[in-house]
C-alpha cells in the first residue's frame, strides 16, 4: 500500500517539473515569434519602399503627360486661331498676295510647319513653303471635333517628319491646313532622374499614333552619328500614364520602366533595407532574450507574496517518546496559480537575500492562524514551529507581528515556537537576545534549528537563551543498524537535558534511527518515516485522529513502508 502522504510529495515533484516544461514552451513561442516578427520588418520596409517609388513614378508621369498635352493643345489652338483670320466663307485664289499671306503666317507662328490650301485631302497646294507640299497621311481616319475642322497624322513626304495636319474646311473639297511639327509638342530637356528612359506618345482619339518618343530616338537626336543598341529591358514592367484632351481628339500617353525608378532610388533602398534587416535584427535579439531570460526572481517573488501565493504546509512532529503527536513545524511552499507546488530550495535564499522574507513569514503567520484557530483552540498542548530568517531578529518588529496576528486568535502564545537557524550568524546576539526575551515574555518558546551545523553552537544556547534544540538532519543520518554511538547527538542531548531544553531530531526516516534517538533520551522526532510537509487539510485530519488531549499509543502512517508504524 502506498502512503498517501508520501504520494502528495511526489506529486508536487511532478508539478515542479510540469513548470519547468512549461517555462521551455514560453521560451520556444519568444523565440518563434523573434523569428517571425524580426523577418517582417525586411519585407515590410521594402515593400513600403517598392509603393512610395512605385508613386513616384506616377506623379512624374502624371506631370509628364499634363505638360506634353498643354503644349500640344496650345500649338493646336494657335492653328486655328490663324485659320479663324483668314476669310474662309469662300475659295481663295492661290495668288501671290495669299502665298504672301501663307508665309507671313508661317514666319509668325513658328509651331506651324508649313501652311497651304488642300486639295481633296491629298496635297497641299498654296504652300508657304513651295509651290505645293504632298504629304501622306499616316492615319486613315480624319477625325473632327468641330463639323469645319478636322486633324490627321502625317509626314512630309520631302523632308519625312511627321506631324499633325489641321484642316479648316471651306467646301467638301478644299479646306485651308496647317502642318504642325509634333516634335515640338514633346517637352524637350526637362530635368528629371528619369529623362533618359520614359517613352512618350501622342495619340489620336482613334489610337493612331502621331508621335511617339522614345529613349533610344531621343538619344539618337542628341548624338545622331553613334548607333545606339537600344536596350531590351527599357519595355519591360511599364508603369503607363494617359491623359486626354477635353477639347481637341488628342491623348497622350506616358510610359517608365520601374527598374529605372527603382535604380535611381538604389543607395536609398540600400539604406532602407539595411534599416529594415537592423530594425528586424534588434527586434529577433529582443524576443530571444526575452525568451532565454529567466523571470526576475525578485519581481516574481514579490507579486507571489501580494498575490498570497506562499502557503504554510504542516510537519507533523511526533513525541517519540509517549507516541503523541506533538505538534508541527511550519514549511513553506509557492503554490503557483496553474497549481503547482514549489519547495523552498527554489525561493528561499532570494526571499532571504531580499528582504523580502520577512512580509513573506508574515503572509505564512497570517495563514496558520486561520488554518489552526479552530484545531488548535481544541487541542491546547500542540504546539506549531514557525521558521524565522536571521533579519528577523534585528529588531522588534517580529514581536509586534505575532502578537497581532496570533494575539486574538485560536493559537495561543504557549502553542507558539519560533525556530532560529544556526546555519546563518546572527548580526548581534545581545538585540537578539532581547527580541527573543520579548517573546519567551508573552509564553513563545524559541528554538534552535539546524543544532550543530552552525558556528553559534553552545555559545547560542547559553547566550539567547533556547528552549527547544533542533537537531540537524545531517547527524540523524549518521545513524544505522550496527551505530552504537553517536557522539554530537548524544552530547546535544546530554547539554539540552542539563539546560532543561526539548530536543527534537529532524529527518527521521528508518526505524533504526527512531529506535538510537529514543534510546537516547531525545524528546522529539520529525521526518519522512512519520510524514512529509502536509497541507493544511491533511495535517487537520491528522490532528483530528491523534491530537486528543488525552492520547495513547497511536499508529502514526510510516512513509517508507507499507505498513504502518506503532511509536510505543
Ligand atoms: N525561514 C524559513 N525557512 C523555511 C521555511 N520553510 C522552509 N524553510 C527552510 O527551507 C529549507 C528547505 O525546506 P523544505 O524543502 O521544506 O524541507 C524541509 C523538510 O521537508 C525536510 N525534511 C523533513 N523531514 C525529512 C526527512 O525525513 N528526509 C528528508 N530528506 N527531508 C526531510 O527538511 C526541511 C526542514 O528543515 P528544517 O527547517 O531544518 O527542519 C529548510 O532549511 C527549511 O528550514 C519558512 O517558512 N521560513
Amino acid at each position: 500500500m502506498v502512503n498517501p502522504l508520501l504520494a502528495a510529495a511526489d506529486y508536487s515533484l511532478a508539478r515542479e517539473g510540469k513548470c519547468a516544461l512549461k517555462n521551455r514552451f514560453r521560451s520556444i513561442i519568444l523565440l518563434f515569434l523573434g523569428v517571425v516578427l524580426g523577418i517582417f520588418p525586411v519585407f515590410a520596409a521594402h515593400i513600403a519602399m517598392r509603393d512610395y517609388l512605385m508613386g513616384r513614378g506616377e506623379r512624374f508621369l502624371d506631370q509628364t503627360a499634363q505638360r506634353t498635352l498643354v503644349r500640344a493643345e496650345t500649338f493646336v489652338q494657335e492653328a486655328i486661331d490663324v485659320f479663324s483670320a483668314l476669310p474662309h466663307f469662300r475659295v481663295p485664289v492661290c495668288d501671290n498676295a495669299l502665298q504672301e499671306r501663307f508665309r507671313g503666317m508661317m514666319l509668325r507662328h513658328s509651331v506651324l510647319h508649313d501652311v497651304g490650301l488642300i486639295y481633296n485631302g491629298e496635297y497641299m497646294y498654296c504652300s508657304s513653303i513651295k509651290e505645293s507640299t504632298s504629304f501622306q497621311p499616316t492615319s486613315s481616319q480624319v477625325i473632327g471635333a468641330v463639323d469645319h475642322l478636322s486633324y490627321r497624322a502625317v509626314r512630309d513626304s520631302l523632308t519625312g517628319k511627321e506631324g499633325l495636319l489641321v484642316q479648316w474646311h471651306i467646301t467638301e473639297f478644299v479646306s485651308i491646313g496647317g502642318f504642325i511639327l509634333v516634335e515640338n509638342f514633346v517637352p524637350q530637356g526637362m530635368q528629371t532622374d528619369y529623362v533618359d528612359f520614359y517613352r512618350i506618345s501622342m495619340k489620336l482619339k482613334n489610337n493612331e499614333t502621331i508621335t511617339e518618343s522614345t529613349p533610344v530616338s531621343r538619344l539618337r537626336q542628341r548624338a545622331p552619328f553613334y548607333s545606339f543598341e537600344p536596350d531590351p529591358n527599357w519595355v519591360k514592367d511599364l508603369i503607363t500614364h494617359e491623359v486626354n484632351s477635353s477639347r481637341y481628339p488628342l491623348t497622350v500617353s506616358v510610359a517608365l520602366p520601374f527598374s529605372a525608378v527603382w535604380d535611381s532610388f538604389g543607395g536609398v533602398m540600400r539604406v532602407v533595407d539595411g534599416l529594415g534587416i537592423l530594425t528586424g535584427a534588434l527586434i529577433m535579439f529582443f524576443f530571444v532574450r526575452m525568451g532565454l531570460r529567466k523571470p526576475d526572481p525578485y519581481v516574481s517573488l514579490e507579486q507571489a507574496i501580494k498575490r498570497k501565493e506562499f502557503v504554510p504546509y504542516y510537519q507533523p512532529i511526533l513525541d517519540i517518546q509517549s507516541g503523541r503527536l506533538a505538534g508541527c513545524e511550519v514549511l513553506v511552499r509557492w503554490r503557483k496559480p496553474d497549481g503547482t507546488i514549489l519547495s523552498p530550495g527554489h525561493f528561499i535564499d532570494v526571499a532571504e537575500a531580499s528582504g523580502l522574507a520577512l512580509p513573506m513569514t508574515a503572509l505564512l503567520m497570517e495563514q496558520v492562524a486561520e488554518d489552526l484557530s479552530e484545531s488548535y483552540a481544541k487541542h491546547p498542548n500542540l504546539k506549531v514551529a514557525i521558521n524565522l530568517f536571521n533579519k528577523h531578529f534585528e529588531d522588534l518588529a517580529i514581536v509586534r507581528e505575532v502578537e497581532q496576528v496570533f494575539g486574538n486568535s485560536g493559537v495561543r502564545f504557549e502553542q507558539l515556537v519560533l525556530e532560529v537557524t544556526e546555519r546563518l550568524p546572527l548580526e548581534n546576539l545581545d538585540r537578539a537576545r532581547a527580541i527573543i526575551a520579548r517573546l519567551q515574555e508573552l509564553g513563545i518558546r524559541v528554538a534552535l534549528d539546524d543544532a550543530g551545523t552552525g558556528h553559534g553552537g553552545f555559545a547560542y544556547l547559553q547566550k539567547l537563551g533556547m528552549d527547544i534544540i533542533k537537531i540537524d538532519k545531517l547527524f540523524v543520518d549518521t545513524i544505522t543498524a550496527e551505530t552504537e554511538t553517536v557522539p554530537i547527538i548524544d552530547s546535544l542531548s546530554q547539554m539540552a537535558k542539563g539546560m532543561d531544553m526539548v530536543v527534537v531530531a529532524e529527518g527521521v526516516e528508518t526505524d533504526e534511527q527512531l529506535d538510537y534517538l529514543r534510546r537516547s533520551g531525545i524528546d522529539e522526532a520529525q521526518g519522512f518515516l512519520f510524514s512529509p510537509a502536509l497541507p493544511a487539510s491533511a495535517y487537520l485530519q491528522l490532528v483530528g485522529a491523534l491530537g486528543g488531549k488525552n492520547q495513547k499509543k497511536k499508529q502514526i502512517p510510516a512513509a517508507n513502508k507499507d505498513n504502518v508504524k506503532t511509536v510505543s
